[in-house]
């Protein structure tokens, strides 16, 4: 078998991969190799912003697909996932948001490492980011403390070209006492501001374009698209290297160090066909165990949105410009009533309320609609920050062909179902406010008939759709259960680390991938520091 050998061996060259990717070849005595499934993306629509929603099923999706869920009507959820170079960077809908420090504070107590805080990862969020600043000043102190003015990922913050709709959606919020905010990145989320987003003179700009493209022309890192691994391959408590095919052929990458940068799905599933996991799992899939590790494939969970609370628009809405959900709004469940003068030590964002720039509706709901001409609705999409609900994957054989069964367990929880309720409710209060009057014709759904405990819990199950966060399945924790320690490696081999959204103990309150990409520039940097972390 064709054998190739690299100090550090990356799986997967997605948005965590390609981070990786360029800075550890940074150091040109390091030979890295970048191993992703699918190939480049050429298909000129991944650019365009305002298409996100309509490229997915693509050769470049894995389009997952979860178990029929109970919490959700029975209904089965589409889970897209990128599958080539940039990975889910490039179908994602582009919105930058880094999270609330009350998340971070969780996942430094679930830990037991300040690195994880708001504090210990600002460092990582400023290095990746070139930010435009608030409203275009020149110079402004407090920005540029929390901000990036010279990192690889261009970060649009929209003002000025925000749809009319939306400004006064904001206006809405500021005459219900919700204050506006700079933008969803000063690690106080609770505030009314347009989303921030990955946009570059009209165009998306994925992980690849801003990380990967700049270093491939490094003779130390290697690229090997359309690779998929199919296993790792032990010997003792090292990894020896990694199974892949390639063109039909079978290749055997060794490597001092390996990473997995497969996602919160491909990581665990890979675990799982290489004897890695909880050994009932891997016992009905026909595996054998090489490796007990429970948690594999455990703490599963996503963001739920509810589309949507939806409205007959009496002026017709005019297209985005930017991208169909344009503004999010955080806010504590008890409302605006509840805001602190303090926002940083009073209650956190429990809930969130989207301005979407056209109907937004589920897969069971649309069908049901009215016709409804171009500019004709608008959509309040409302959804939970901080989910309780865990779920769990799993692998169905030993193969790549083997379907995974995906089980989310969405809305298990009391404290799911009733703020979720909560976030219709509010998503309500603003769409009746008189700052929208001009746009608002009638409530289209659920519609003013639903009001009872019960005909909301029926309407959210039917409504809820996936917000494309799945994270978890290889927390990282102080606790031995924790399949990956606070330094990222893998709990019970020497030279595995995990560096991607399945590491994230707990979900942040909005999209994770600033998240992920600041996981992955502060691994880069623990990494690079240590002398020679294989050993
Ligand atoms: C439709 C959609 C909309 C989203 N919108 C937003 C948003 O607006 N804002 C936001 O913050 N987040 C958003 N997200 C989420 C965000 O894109 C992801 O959380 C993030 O990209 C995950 O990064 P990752 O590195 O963990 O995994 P990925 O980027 O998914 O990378 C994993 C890579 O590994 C590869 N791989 C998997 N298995 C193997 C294998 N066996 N061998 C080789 N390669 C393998 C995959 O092909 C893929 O390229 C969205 C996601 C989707 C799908």
């Amino acid at each position: 078998m064709e054998e190739l050998h690299a100090d550090v061996v990356l799986v997967g060259g997605g948005s965590a991969g390609c981070v990786l990717a360029a800075r550890l070849s940074e150091d040109p005595a390091r030979r890295v190799v970048l191993i992703e499934a699918g190939t480049r993306i050429t298909d000129p629509d991944v650019d365009r912003p305002e298409l996100w929603p309509f490229i997915q099923n693509r050769n470049y999706d894995w389009a997952y697909r979860t178990t029929p869920q109970t919490g959700t009507a029975g209904r089965v959820h589409e889970w897209p996932r990128g599958r080539g170079v940039g990975g889910s960077s490039n179908l994602h809908a582009m919105a930058h948001m880094r999270g609330d420090r009350r998340d971070f504070a969780r996942w430094a107590a679930e830990t037991g490492d300040q690195r994880w805080s708001w504090e210990g990862l600002l460092p990582a969020f400023r290095k990746l980011e070139t930010a435009d600043r608030a409203d275009g000043a020149t110079a402004d102190a407090d920005w540029d403390a929390v901000h990036g003015s010279d990192g690889p990922l261009p970060v649009l913050r929209p003002t000025g070209e925000s749809s009319p709709l939306v400004v006064d959606y904001l206006a809405a919020w500021q005459g219900l006492g919700v204050p506006g905010i700079p933008d969803h990145n000063h690690g106080d989320m609770v505030g009314a501001t347009p989303n921030s987003l990955t946009i570059r003179d009209g165009r998306r700009v994925t992980a690849s374009e801003a990380y990967l493209d700049p270093a491939l022309g490094r003779p130390n890192l290697t690229l090997l698209d359309g690779a998929q691994v199919h296993r790792l391959v032990l010997d003792g408590s090292r990894v020896a290297g990694v199974a892949v095919t390639r063109d039909g052929r079978d290749l055997l990458v060794r490597g001092d160090a390996v990473i997995l940068t497969a996602g919160s799905i491909g990581d665990p599933l890979l675990l799982m066909r290489s004897g890695i996991g909880d050994p009932a799992v891997l016992a009905a899939a026909g595996v054998g165990t090489t490796l007990a590790s429970a948690g594999v494939g455990g703490n599963l969970h996503d963001h739920l949105l509810g589309a949507g609370n939806l409205y007959r628009a009496r002026r017709e809405v005019p297209p985005t410009r930017l991208q169909l959900s344009e503004a999010m709004t955080y806010l504590p469940a008890d409302g605006p009533a509840a805001i602190a003068a303090d926002r940083s030590s009073g209650p956190g964002p429990d809930v969130v309320i989207g301005c979407v720039v056209g109907p937004s509706a589920s897969e069971v709901l649309a069908p049901r609609l009215p016709a409804i001409p171009a500019g004709g609705a608008y959509t309040l999409l409302f959804g939970v920050t901080n989910p309780t609900s865990r779920g769990s994957l799993r692998i169905t054989g030993p193969d790549l062909d083997d379907a995974p069964v995906i089980e989310p367990a969405y809305l298990t929880t009391a404290h799911d179902r009733e703020t979720f309720r909560r976030a219709l409710e509010l998503a309500r209060e603003v769409g009746a406010a008189p700052e929208l009057a001009d746009w608002r014709a009638e409530e289209i759904l659920p519609g003013p008939g639903v009001r009872s405990v019960d005909e909301l819990d029926a309407f959210i199950a039917e409504a809820v759709i996936t917000h494309h966060h799945p994270v978890g399945t290889l927390r990282m924790g102080a606790d031995e259960s924790a399949p990956v320690d606070a330094a990222l490696r893998f709990r019970g081999l020497d030279n595995l680390w995990v560096v991607d959204g399945s590491v994230i103990p707990s979900i942040t309150a909005g999209p994770v991938h600033a998240a992920v990409l600041a996981i992955a520039e502060s691994f880069a940097e623990s990494f690079a520091e240590s002398s020679d972390p294989a050993r």
